[in-house]
């Protein structure tokens, strides 16, 4: 029996509704499947930018990856379609949107006693979950937790399946209805060859795309990771720098500081410290992050 015919979409099969927001290549928009009343975000990219960035082949492989990953916290990608002028993207809808914006609303998720909130509950809680208040918002260090947590197992799902994501940081985390974490936007995603088919294969045949993406393994994913926690905790990321120059050494170097200001406990400050490291093969498998105090005491195992 041959295979079900994959749908082939159309935009006459959507109601678009309000825009969601911009990217580079075009704007996502609520949309409504007509037939389902399925409520989704459509992509809508513009062949013209897609060709002027030179970026079609990174394309097709973002809807190849992302298509075929069913996780909880990655971001579902359900077709793709395109007419004379325009790709669209089929995505799901992130209700709560970018976390980035959730991030920014309460500056950062910090340990920091905010004299609002019960010292009590502070102290009892200080190396675990502590909430403040900051400008009205309650921010709790449980939800930072939780999105680490989540993380760790949406990648460790990827990275099951040799894909990479790449470009973890907090412009491509989305937030669910219910407040879960969704990985979206795999644009820089690959496929991670197995080293053993490729080494004992000859490299000189592969083009320079497929030679560097042998460079990466999965844990370049952990250092990411790595970044976004201590950025959660100081509300900014670890080598920051004026020029790019700096930022650059500052990574190659390792130059990892913790601040005085906010107080981040201990626990926190040894786990960054064991997935930012230079050394790949000696980054903290995501696995081991799953077990360490810091997260085994608070975020909740059910995800
Ligand atoms: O006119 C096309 O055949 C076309 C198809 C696709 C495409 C095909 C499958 C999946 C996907 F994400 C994109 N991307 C493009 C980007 C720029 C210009 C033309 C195209
Ligand atoms: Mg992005």
């Amino acid at each position: 029996v041959p295979a079900a015919e994959k749908k082939r979409w159309t935009l006459g099969d959507f109601d678009i509704g309000k825009p969601l927001g911009r990217g580079k290549f075009g704007h996502v928009y609520l949309a409504r499947e007509k037939r389902s009343n399925h409520i989704v975000a459509l992509k809508v990219l513009f062949k013209s930018q897609l060709q002027q960035s030179q970026v079609e082949h990174q394309l097709r492989r973002e809807v190849e990856i992302q298509s075929h990953l069913r996780h909880p916290n990655i971001l579902r990608l359900y077709g793709y379609f395109y007419d004379q002028k325009r790709v669209y993207l089929i995505l799901e809808y992130a209700a709560k949107g970018e976390l980035y914006k959730e991030l920014q609303k309460c500056k950062y998720f910090s340990e920091r006693r905010a004299a609002t909130v019960s010292l009590f509950f502070i102290i009892s809680r200080l190396d675990c979950c502590a909430c403040i208040v900051f400008d009205g918002f309650i921010c709790c260090l449980c939800f930072l937790l939780q999105y680490v947590a989540s993380l760790a197992r949406a990648l460790i799902y990827c990275h099951g399946k040799h894909v990479i994501h790449r470009d973890i940081k907090p412009e491509n985390l989305l937030i669910g209805a219910q407040g879960e974490l969704k990985i979206a936007d795999f644009g820089w995603s690959v496929h991670t060859f197995n080293r053993r088919r490729t080494m004992c294969g000859t490299l000189d045949y592969l083009p320079p795309e497929m030679v560097e993406s042998v460079e990466h393994d999965a844990s370049v994913d952990i250092w990411s990771l790595g970044v976004l926690c201590y950025e959660f905790l100081y509300g900014v990321p670890p080598f920051e720098a004026k020029e790019h120059s700096d930022t650059y050494r500052r990574i190659v170097q390792v130059d990892l500081k913790f601040p005085p200001k906010p107080i981040v406990s201990s626990s926190a400050k040894d786990l960054i410290s064991q997935m930012l490291v230079k050394d790949s093969s000696q980054r903290l498998p995501l696995h081991k992050l799953l077990e360490h105090p810091w997260i085994v005491q608070n975020a909740d195992p059910s995800g």
